[in-house]
């Protein structure tokens, strides 16, 4: 057995525990060490230990000294957790008879580093450490990518997040093994989507898996235009967020959202089927068919929107309104129609996106001599459109405002 191995001493300054317990057959392994050696620094620790033998003892005699959280996590593949407040320690049995072939089975090379604490030494077969220098994500071998067909996914995903490139031929065995994406778990997909969508160099990747068959499955209409139109939904968020201090709050979940907005069907009840099929969650899902389906209102209006409009439009659109307006203003919707709905919704005291109620139904009931019916319903909310408009201020009004229209219908 050939092993490449450095001496390197590699920092984990914010370790959740001393690691005295750990055997000294204990090799850290996969994204802690290819960051370690990157310096980068994540606010969790999340380490991955492999051990030859004994995997879930050793977890459970680390959790017992330092009173942490145990949890097995796969009983048949014997992988335990230790659960600190500041991070995990996950123990895994060794896959194969060896290190080297555990290392062997892994997705890029530069996730195919191990590290010994005790001998201070890292293990890399197959130069993941060269491929670290130059920003190189290089698969292990083609039946990698075969055997877990979600690391298709995951070389673009990793290449966003870590500013690197994927290396040609691997790029290539990506692009023939590509229908094989759709054999993964939906759940899994999603999460690789959803990192990419967030970050900030995920736009280039995702056009990049999208020319490499990697999107199509999962998101049929989209074409070359949308990654221009995801670029401009940044640029438009950036935009609000500047001149309007106080639209940001929030801003990366919402940034994303919009972003996965733009990625959809622009046809709601189509959409809600692609994001169901990705098992996104119910509110995600709602968020996103909602500001596609106010978009399209929005985008067929050539006027401003009476009082009485806003009124209904924030009725439904609040929730979702930053996502919205970032879309608005991405698709060029009139800014004579959507600057004043943003100011509105940016004063918290305003009426027509926080109505008030100057009156009850039981108010109704009792003063107008009423029996319940939906013509009560009817009356709260013109009440609070005459407020609105400025026709009544103060209860009273709001009941003469209200046998009046009694009167009328
Ligand atoms: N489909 C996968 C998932 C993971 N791994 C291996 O398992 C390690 C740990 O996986 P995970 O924690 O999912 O990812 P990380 O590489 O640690 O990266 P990140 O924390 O950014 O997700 C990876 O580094 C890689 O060695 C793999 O070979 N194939």
């Amino acid at each position: 057995m050939t092993l490449r191995t450095a001496s390197l001493s590699l920092s984990f300054p914010d370790l959740p525990c001393d690691l005295d317990l750990l055997p000294t057959s204990a090799y850290l392994v996969g994204g802690a060490v290819r960051d370690a050696l990157l310096g980068r620094k994540g606010a969790y620790v999340d380490l991955d230990f492999v051990v030859p033998e004994k995997s879930v003892e050793t977890a459970q005699q680390i959790a017992n000294y330092h009173r942490a959280g145990f949890v097995v996590l796969d009983e048949a593949r014997q992988i335990a957790r230790v659960v600190f407040p500041q991070g995990t320690l996950d123990f895994a049995l060794q896959e194969g008879a060896t290190l080297d072939k555990d290392l062997r089975r892994r997705d890029f090379t530069i996730n195919a580093i191990a590290y010994n604490f005790c001998q201070q030494q890292a293990i890399d077969p197959l130069g993941g450490i060269q491929d670290l220098q130059r920003g190189i994500i290089r698969m292990v071998s083609p039946e990698n990518l075969k055997d877990d067909p979600l690391r298709l996914l995951r070389a673009y995903r990793q290449a966003a997040q870590l500013g690197f490139q994927i290396d040609n031929d691997t790029r290539e065995q990506i692009r023939l093994l590509a229908p094989l994406i759709t054999r993964i778990a939906a759940e899994r997909v999603q999460s690789e989507f959803n990192y990419i969508l967030a970050h900030d160099l995920g736009n280039k990747w995702l056009q990049y898996a999208w020319e490499d068959g990697l999107v199509t499955p999962w998101f049929p209409t989209v074409d070359r235009e949308k990654f221009a139109e995801i670029e401009s939904v940044a640029i438009s968020a950036k935009y609000l967020v500047n001149k309007w201090h106080n639209f940001g709050e929030n801003c990366p979940k919402w940034l994303y959202l919009a972003k996965l907005a733009t990625l959809v069907t622009q046809k709601p009840e189509i959409a809600e089927s692609e994001l169901e099929k990705l098992k996104y969650s119910r509110s995600h899902i709602k968020a996103v068919t909602a500001t596609v389906k106010h978009l399209l209102y929005l985008q067929t209006l050539t006027s401003p929107l009476s009082l009485r409009e806003q009124y209904f439009f924030f009725l439904e659109a609040k929730k979702v309104f930053p996502i919205l307006a970032t879309r608005a203003m991405t698709v060029g919707v009139d800014s004579a129609i959507l600057i004043p709905l943003i100011e509105r919704y940016l004063d918290k005291n305003d009426l027509v996106v926080h109505p008030q109620q100057l009156l009850t139904g039981n108010d109704l009931l009792q003063e107008l001599q009423l029996q319940p019916s939906p013509i009560i319903g009817y009356l709260l909310t013109e009440i609070k459109i005459a407020h609105i408009e400025g026709k009544v201020s103060n209860k009273q009004e709001a009941l003469e405002f209200a046998s009046e229209l009694l009167k009328r219908n």
